[in-house]
């Protein structure tokens, strides 16, 4: 069986000193967290995805509202769905630029929230998803020192 695509963008803002990240719970299904991402459509890229749900998720313009780490650096989760149905997702990582950006949900979501790496792999459920924010902790980590 082929892959199912998908992309998204594990967004980040920086409070007190902390780094958050952004979350939505989905209306749907058994209302898992994850940060904005989706399918791509017919012809569509990974990143044109990316930046499509997360405006269609989050209301939340690309340059406007948030900023790229990199264009190159991505980090990817692989996890088979019920066990049946294989899927692939990239994320880029970005970062807000104004913290306090109101964050508009459709109705795939119930609610959002920004957490810290901990309470973020708190609540994402799986395992995948948590290895998926420690790395891209670990890269913002790392420029943020550079
Ligand atoms: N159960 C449902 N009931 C009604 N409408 C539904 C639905 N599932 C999807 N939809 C519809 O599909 C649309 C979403 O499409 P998109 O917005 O295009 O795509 P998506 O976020 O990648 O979809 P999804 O939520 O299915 O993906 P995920 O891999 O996180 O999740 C897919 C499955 O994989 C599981 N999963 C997620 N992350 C996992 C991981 N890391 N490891 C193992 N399983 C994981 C999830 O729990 C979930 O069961 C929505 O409009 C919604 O209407």
């Amino acid at each position: 069986m082929s892959n199912r695509l998908a992309s998204g963008i594990i967004l980040f803002r920086k409070v007190l000193g902390s780094i958050e990240y952004l979350l939505l719970q989905t209306s749907y299904g058994i209302n898992h967290w994850t940060p904005p991402k989706g399918h791509l459509d017919d012809g569509e890229d990974f990143l044109t995805a990316a930046i499509r749900e997360t405006r269609e998720e989050a209301g939340l313009e690309f340059n406007e509202d948030y900023a790229l780490l990199s264009n190159e650096c991505t980090v990817e989760s692989n996890y088979v769905i019920d066990d049946k149905i294989p899927k692939r997702v990239v994320y880029w990582i970005a970062e807000m630029k104004n913290a306090d950006r109101e964050i508009k949900l459709s109705d795939e979501h119930i609610k959002y929230g920004w957490f810290r790496l901990n309470d973020a792999c708190d609540i994402v459920q799986y395992e995948e998803m948590k290895k998926v924010l420690i790395k891209a902790d670990a890269f913002i980590i790392n420029r943020i020192k550079h």
